[in-house]
């Protein structure tokens, strides 16, 4: 756990940076730091490793005062990822990974065995490993930075912009590894970011700074994108956030209902209503549109190419999504190996949301 009371920096210059934050950031958690440029966040994050000491007021890292820790040692349970992932140029992918243990006393080859298991564990190939940053793509330096951090196992690991030097394709690559590794991992990781989509797909809670380095709102993003607490956090979470919101709604509620279907490369009667082509394991193939005809068994070249699907269980956005995308205006649901199980409208999604927005008064 990680607990800010009452901090301030100002620095010499007299720019408060951060201006008297509470916030604790709950172990084995993902606690983004979001808000416009200079508002703080990257101070209040170096303060925990001790780059940059506080002017006033006390954190503790699992209870403990940080400024009676001599810097070195508390930054060895403290991983750091930074932007463009801070690599060491002329260093091997491998030996990056390799240096804390090396500087922890490793010997060589132990060091670069737990480099390669860490390779891959962030999902690089091991004969990456031979190569220099420079020969990597960024979303491969990215995974290099966060391996390098977690070398030496620390509880905590702080996070600085660090997904964004790559595109947003890429990008959400990292943030959904990231997940999956938190999950494996358990750490207590605090991550800057200025983008507000970023912070609600990864953090468990946010914490949403303003100018002046003041705390606006500390939550979770559900309750962020259903109840800012000001204009101005409402401002920074931006348009669609009612939308936006249904992501952290399951669709649980949902009622699936039956969809015809029809199978390709059988033959098919002609019909006045939409149907769905499935293959031979259920997985959906595109529309068929009402009064097509067909001459001999169907071919996916007559098919209207389907919307979006969502799994069942999953957030009910993903529910209205497939309907509002498909052709047929019937949102195809399908279980985990992608196999059809029926399709829901956007009436009826409506309905449930409607439904819950009344249960809460
Ligand atoms: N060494 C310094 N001396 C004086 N002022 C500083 C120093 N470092 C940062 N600041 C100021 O403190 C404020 C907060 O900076 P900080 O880097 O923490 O903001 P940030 O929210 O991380 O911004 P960004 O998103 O642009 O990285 C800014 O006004 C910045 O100019």
């Amino acid at each position: 756990m990680i607990e800010f009371r009452a901090v301030t920096k100002r620095f010499d210059d007299g720019t408060i940076a951060v201006n008297n934050l509470d916030l604790v950031v709950e172990a084995g958690t993902i606690t983004v730091f979001v808000g416009p440029s200079g508002c703080g966040k990257t101070t209040s994050l170096r303060m925990v490793n001790r780059m940059i000491d506080p002017s006033s007021g006390t954190i503790l890292v699992d209870g403990k005062d940080i400024l009676s820790v001599d810097p070195p040692m508390l930054r060895r349970g403290i991983g750091y990822v930074i932007q463009q992932a801070g690599l060491f140029p002329h260093r091997t992918v491998l030996d990056n990974v390799a240096t804390v243990p090396l500087l922890s006393g490793w010997s060589r080859s132990k060091a670069r065995g737990r480099a390669a298991e860490l390779l891959e564990l962030v999902g690089l190939p091991a004969e990456l490993g031979k190569r220099y940053p420079v020969q990597l793509s960024g979303g491969q330096q990215q995974r290099v930075g966060v391996a390098r951090a977690l070398a030496a196992d620390p509880p905590v690991l702080l996070m600085d912009e660090p997904f964004s030097a790559v595109d947003p394709v890429v990008r959400e690559g990292l943030q959904d590894e990231l997940l999956r590794l938190q999950a494996e991992l358990d750490k207590t990781i605090v991550f800057v970011t200025h983008d507000i989509d970023e912070a609600v797909r990864i953090g468990e809670k946010v914490a949403v700074f303003r100018e002046g380095g003041i705390l606006a709102q500390y939550d979770r993003p559900a309750e962020l994108l259903a109840r800012p607490a000001d204009d101005f956090v409402a401002h920074f979470v931006g348009k669609d956030r009612g939308y936006r919101s249904l992501s952290f709604v399951d669709a649980s509620g949902v009622e699936v209902g039956a969809v015809p279907l029809v199978q390709v490369s059988e033959a098919v009667e002609p019909s006045g209503e939409w149907r769905l082509a499935v293959d031979d394991r259920r997985h959906p193939r595109g529309w068929l549109a009402p009064g097509t005809t067909v001459d001999g068994p169907l071919v996916e070249d007559v098919l209207k190419p389907g919307g979006s699907l969502f799994e069942v269980g999953q957030s009910i956005r993903g529910a209205l999504d497939a309907a509002l995308s498909s052709p047929s205006g019937l949102g195809v649901a399908v279980d985990a190996e992608g196999a059809v199980v029926g399709a829901v409208t956007a009436t009826q999604v409506l309905a449930v949301i409607e439904g819950l927005r009344e249960s809460r008064g």
